[in-house]
């Protein structure tokens, strides 16, 4: 079994993440096709043509390519309306690919799921399906609903192979809603092999910050966090100097030089601490390596989560984090351990734990080193992506079966 197809039409791989609709899937989609190139794997993966600047086709690692299909509509498609997108992503895809030779199609979020649920009645091949994020918990974590896409889940959970649940909790949400009785393993995500490399000796910046790393919506807690830090300046004894630094955003949303945004919310959510919270916009790997290692905690103050990967990065980094106890960051963090957990959309609990780390003290020093210590053993994409090489090799058990 050597050939792979990857469907992720709103995550395309090889696009600068932190922007809009451009993150933890895509990270995802890239590292485990690297790490299963590198296993002997050739893996194609689909995307949406969402950067006219990309070239239809791009090599990845040594025998896996990307392929980038308009859909009818080239350039950046807001997710919401890429569902009309798929009968002609369904077209292009099969004129282009030869989809009976791959042995496993590997589906990213629902939509595309909805393209390997009708390409399974053409064609026979083994499906995995990963979620990314579920609308059962992003509708009881922002009370957004999404009946189409629910509908869809529930078929295409029911219908894959095999669901890989990212964290326990996703396990346990995917078979109350599914009542799917087998088949949802749970493979975490791992993080980027430059997290886990020895630490450069760069000072970044010279003075105490703390850290927030993401897409720069609601959903995110963004504006939770920056409540909570105005109310920490107002309740606690925090020096001058102290900051908040904030990565991810777009240009059109950042005036990344004078490190503020241009959004009206944005700019009236930090009135009055202008100087405190700077606006980093979008940053690669290594500078978040730095800016994570550097942090005196980062903070994930999300509404809903399927796993949580900047919390694992910075962890990696050796920073602990702040993160909401909802969904797989109950599981991604071990509070009290590994950073701490706060109910979500709490302003006061969330300006006490940023007061927490304030002072270094030896109970943070070992909590920096357990970060990193549990980020290691946990979040190994080279261990995780051969658990997904054993889940995609269970097709031939399946098979045989009388
Ligand atoms: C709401 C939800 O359920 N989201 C899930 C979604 O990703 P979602 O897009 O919400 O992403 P995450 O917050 O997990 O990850 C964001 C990624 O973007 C990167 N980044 C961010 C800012 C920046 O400037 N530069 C940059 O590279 C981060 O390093 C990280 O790797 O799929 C991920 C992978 O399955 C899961 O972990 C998330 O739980
Ligand atoms: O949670 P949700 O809003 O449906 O969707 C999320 C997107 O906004 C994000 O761009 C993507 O990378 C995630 O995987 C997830 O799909």
């Amino acid at each position: 079994m050597r050939k792979i197809l990857f469907i992720s039409d709103h995550g395309d791989p090889l696009i600068p993440l932190g922007s809009k609709q451009a993150g933890g899937q895509n990270n995802y989609v890239k590292h485990l096709a690297l790490q299963l190139d590198g296993l002997g794997y050739s893996v194609d993966i689909v995307t949406h043509w969402s950067s006219e600047q990309k070239p239809a086709v791009e090599q990845l690692g040594e025998r896996s390519k990307v392929y980038r299909f308009a859909g009818g509509q080239k350039g950046f498609v807001d997710k919401r309306q890429m569902f009309t997108l798929l009968p002609r992503l369904y077209e292009e895809m099969t004129e282009t690919l030869d989809i009976s030779s791959y042995d496993v199609v590997h589906t990213h979020y629902w939509l595309s799921g909805v393209l390997a649920y009708n390409l399974q009645k053409e064609y026979s091949f083994y499906w995995c399906h990963t979620n990314h994020s579920l609308a059962i918990a992003k509708e009881q974590g922002t009370g957004f609903i999404e009946s189409k896409r629910k509908h869809f889940e529930k078929l295409i959970m029911e219908q894959a192979d095999v669901v890989i649940a990212t964290t326990p909790n996703e396990k346990q949400q995917i078979e109350v809603f599914t009542k799917k009785k087998s088949a949802v393993s749970v493979v975490p995500v791992g993080v980027s092999p430059v997290y886990l490399t020895s630490p450069e000796e760069v000072d970044q910046f010279a003075f105490p910050y703390y850290f927030y790393a993401g897409r720069l919506e609601t959903s995110k807690g963004i504006f939770d966090l920056l409540e909570g830090f105005r109310h920490m300046l107002k309740k606690y004894d925090v020096p001058d100097n102290v900051k908040l630094l904030i990565a991810g955003g777009c240009p059109e949303s950042i005036d990344i030089k004078n490190y503020c945004p241009k959004s009206e919310p944005l700019k009236e959510a930090i009135k009055g601490m202008e100087d405190r919270v700077l606006f980093l916009g979008p940053k690669n790997e290594k500078q978040l390596k730095n800016l994570y290692g550097g942090a005196l905690a980062t903070i994930m103050p999300s509404h809903y989560e399927s796993f949580g990967m900047v919390a694992a990065e910075a962890q990696a980094c050796g920073c602990p984090v702040i993160a909401t106890h909802v969904g797989g960051l109950k599981d991604v963090v071990k509070s009290g351990v590994t950073g701490l957990h706060i109910p979500k959309a709490n302003v006061q609990k969330l300006s006490e734990s940023m007061a927490y780390f304030l002072k270094s003290s030896p109970k943070l020093l070992k909590m920096r080193r357990d970060a990193k210590q549990y980020a290691m053993e946990e979040f190994n994409w080279s261990l995780i992506s051969r658990k997904v090489k054993e889940l995609y090799e269970r097709k031939n058990a399946y098979i045989s079966l009388p």
